[in-house]
């Protein structure tokens, strides 16, 4: 009967019975987020995006609905009690076997699990997708800062998560190899990229194309040396990642829990952290109100974060608090 399956589910069976489920979901996540960055390109290549406007400056790809209906499927097929919440609606329940991916992350698949997190249980687990971050950016030809997200929350918080950066292109010998994916696990790492040290001055990033006064404010009240204005919640997490700026600042509603889930797991895991601009953790339960209402503020580490949120008037803090 197993053979039916083929190699790669037949090893994900063995490893069922021993590897611990976060674990398994983050691996699977992994091999998950690959394929939908495929996705993403091939749309792209075709040129046909069939966009469709959502909302003021709030757009929906072929890519963003394909690449969800990938992601769901997969990972419904593989955890079914799991709560899985993605950005783009009516794609629940399209499953597709055309993109069914039932691998999971060798690497992954052997990675020491945290004590704290050996026993989680389906029930307690849920995820967060965003099939594609940076969708302006997407469409408008600013391809490295598009991501996939897929971010683990566990009791509410963010304790693992992926961000597959379809565009990235690394070249070994005379080949050239397009994608990468970042990962992160609580009390375990950071994978996929390289750490950077952050900036000897002081580099914020922060939105390119959901700017508004509020915004500005934050952003010059800072006193950084250079703002760096960049598309998409995953992309300033990894510019913070790989040392290229300190603090992602965007005093505004708009981001939701799918943007930050798997960023904000990421970058813990890394030593930073992420809040919204009065310094309050946000919550990834089921039940949670998607929007991130009180704006998003992230640094490599606790000491920039104290400095970011003292620099924010309270005027500015009491706008944005809900
Ligand atoms: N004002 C407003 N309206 C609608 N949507 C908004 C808004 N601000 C941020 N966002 C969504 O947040 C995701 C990251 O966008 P940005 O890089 O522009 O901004 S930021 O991360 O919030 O700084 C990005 O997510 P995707 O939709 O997945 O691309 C944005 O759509
Ligand atoms: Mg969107
Ligand atoms: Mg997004
Ligand atoms: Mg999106």
């Amino acid at each position: 009967m197993e053979l039916l399956f083929g190699s790669n589910t037949l090893i994900t069976k063995k490893m069922s019975q021993t590897v611990p489920l976060i674990v398994r979901l983050l691996a699977s996540s992994v091999s998950v987020a690959n394929r939908a960055g495929k996705i993403v390109r091939d749309i792209m290549s075709k040129g046909e995006l069939g966009i469709i406007e959502k909302g003021k400056d709030d757009y929906q790809t072929e890519a963003d609905r394909s690449a969800q209906r990938c992601i769901i499927s997969s990972l419904s097929a593989q955890f079914p009690k799991i709560k899985i919440i993605g950005e783009e609606d009516g794609n629940e329940n399209q499953t597709s076997d055309e993109y069914l991916v039932l691998d999971a992350d060798k690497d992954i698949l052997s990675l020491e699990c945290p004590d704290g997190l050996k026993e989680v249980k389906e029930e307690d687990v849920v995820v967060w997708v965003d099939p594609l971050d940076g969708t302006a950016e997407y469409t408008q030809g600013f391809l490295e800062h598009v991501t996939v997200l897929i971010g683990i929350s566990v009791n509410e918080k963010p304790i693992a998560g992926v961000i597959h950066q379809p565009y990235f292109k690394t070249i070994v010998g005379n080949e050239s190899k397009m994608g990468r994916t970042i990962w992160g696990l609580k009390d375990a790492g950071v994978g996929g990229f390289t750490p950077g040290s952050p900036p000897e001055s002081l580099i914020l990033t922060t939105t390119r194309s959901h700017s508004n006064p509020l915004v500005e404010n934050a952003l010059q009240v800072m006193k950084a040396t250079q703002i760096l204005r960049v598309g998409g919640a995953g992309y300033k997490v990894l510019q913070l990642l790989e040392g290229k700026a300190s603090i992602y600042v965007f005093a505004s509603p708009g981001c939701k829990k799918w943007d930050t889930c798997a960023p904000e797991a990421i970058l813990t895991a890394a030593g930073g952290k992420l809040t919204d601009i009065l310094g309050s953790s946000y919550k990834y339960g089921a039940t949670v109100s998607k929007p991130n209402k009180s704006g998003v503020l992230a640094a490599v580490n606790d000491e920039l974060h104290t400095y970011a949120i003292n620099r924010i008037p309270q005027e500015l803090k009491d706008k944005l608090s809900a």
